[in-house]
């Protein structure tokens, strides 16, 4: 199993680029099962999670052509994915490979929307929380679809005599971006009208959305809270760029904020990530969206004053920065108070900080207090280095982060979680001075 060693302490300084995102990348290989005309994507990320949806669609008789730069001292290889779903034959997602990533689920829509049938494997709880599908399932059903979960797997198919969902109004009970994405997806060839209300925001389903339009999708109000979806009855191919991972980008702030440096984020988005720039400045950090991206400077974390936040739906702040941010926190000034809203397991990285010597206090597991170790640099409080372990994606990138700040050696174990979603993390930190490499 890989391992990062860092060696904290260097301010990380220069550019680095911002791949396409994780969370619109899987859903726009998905939209390409919508049609039997070849789809190219540009700007897809080079990670764990992007093989996997490769492997899925593959072995539903997808014909997938990867053009990328496998190169990850390149700082910048965009890849390209040809599909051509023109002969897909078997509309299935097994288990085996739905397990290792819960995105797999974004199948189901397009499938059933396109072949009247679909088997996709029920993709289960994770670290973060128990993340039942029931809410996709719904509004399945109400667009027409008869699902019936048997042995682990979600069985959809039309009625007797239909050759299309039917559109409909539908209200899902919570915000759900897979949600949202799946039954967008499944609206564009349905018949009549579809509303999606209590609709996701996320810049990922604007983007969705995006290609979806590209593809000869009829859709008015993505990005807002109302989506409405004119079926049509057949989609064409794109071409379509993946937009830049907000995520990434905002991972990049936290930790050129971490550790005093000055940074510029090729191709970030500071339009998507209004809420945590809002805290980095209120924290001290100077953040600016400039030419081509967005430009960070830091004076230092022990000048910072930690920041509290709730997480909530875009455009509120993101659960996926939770992590990230704290670790900023834990070695800023003051005291903060970290609320997660979202996910019901979402602080394992809590424990992890303590062993670096962070001060962090949880009390139902959706509330931390985090004592930023900022305030005690003159009595030398600082984070030490030790042996750490990853328990998921963004949690593996704020023990990263706090890695880089910490005195001594770091090793982060079971990064193969950061790899799921991270394009070339330790090569990017590197091209900004970082001292870390991977130990295979
Ligand atoms: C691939 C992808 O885009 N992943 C993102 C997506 O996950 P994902 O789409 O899985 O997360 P959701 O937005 O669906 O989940 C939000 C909340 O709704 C609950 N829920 C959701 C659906 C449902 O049918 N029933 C239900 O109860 C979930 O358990 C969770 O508590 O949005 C999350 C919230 O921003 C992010 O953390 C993930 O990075
Ligand atoms: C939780 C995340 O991803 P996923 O929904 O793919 O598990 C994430 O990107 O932080």
């Amino acid at each position: 199993m890989d391992k990062l060693l860092i060696r904290g302490g260097r301010p990380l300084v220069g550019e680095v680029p911002i791949s396409g995102a994780k969370n619109a990348a899987l859903p726009e290989l998905c939209a390409a099962l919508l049609t039997a005309d070849p789809v190219t994507l540009h700007n897809v990320p080079r990670l764990q999670d992007v093989a996997t949806m490769l492997r899925l669609i593959r072995n539903m008789g997808v014909q997938v052509d990867r053009i990328a730069n496998p190169d990850c001292s390149v700082a910048d290889a965009a890849g390209i994915v040809r599909l051509d779903a023109g002969g897909l034959s078997t509309p299935e997602a097994p288990y085996d490979l739905v397990k290792t990533m819960r995105a797999s689920v974004l199948a189901l829509g397009p499938l059933l929307a396109r072949f009247g049938e679909a088997t996709v494997s029920l993709p289960g709880g994770c670290a973060i929380g128990s993340r039942p599908v029931d809410q996709h399932i719904k509004g399945l059903q109400a667009m027409g679809a008869q699902i019936v979960v048997e042995h682990g797997y979600m069985i959809a198919r039309l009625p007797q005599g239909c050759t299309r969902l039917r559109g409909a109004r539908i209200t899902t009970d919570m915000v759900t971006v897979t949600g949202t994405e799946n039954l967008l997806m499944a609206a564009t060839l349905a018949e009549g009208e579809t509303v999606l209300e209590n609709a996701a925001q996320e810049p990922e389903v604007a983007d969705l959305a995006e290609m979806l339009i590209k593809m000869g999708a009829r859709i008015q109000g993505h990005g807002t809270s109302r989506v409405r979806i004119q079926g049509v009855e057949r989609l064409h191919g794109c071409e379509h760029a993946v937009v830049a991972d907000r995520i990434e980008a905002g991972t990049f702030l936290c930790a050129v904020a971490a550790t005093g440096g000055d940074a510029l984020l090729r191709h970030g988005r500071a339009d998507h990530l209004d809420a945590v720039i809002d805290k980095l400045r209120d924290a001290g950090v100077q953040v600016a969206p400039e030419e081509g991206g967005i430009r960070v400077r830091s004076p230092g974390a022990a000048q910072l004053k930690a920041q509290g936040f709730r997480t909530t739906e875009y455009p509120g702040f993101p659960t996926d920065m939770q992590a990230q941010f704290m670790a900023l926190n834990v070695v800023a000034q003051g005291t903060a108070t970290v609320a997660e809203t979202i996910f019901e397991n979402r602080f394992m990285h809590v424990n992890e900080l303590l062993r670096l010597g962070a001060k962090i206090q949880t009390t139902d597991g959706r509330v931390a207090v985090i004592e930023g170790l900022g305030g005690a640099a003159p009595t030398g409080a600082r984070l030490s280095g030790a042996t750490v372990m990853a328990t998921d994606l963004r949690a593996s990138a704020s023990l990263v982060i706090a890695g880089l700040v910490a005195d001594g050696e770091t090793l982060v174990d079971r990064i193969y979680h950061l790899d799921r979603g991270y394009d070339c993390m330790e090569a990017k930190l590197r091209g900004l001075g970082a001292n870390i490499e991977r130990i295979q």
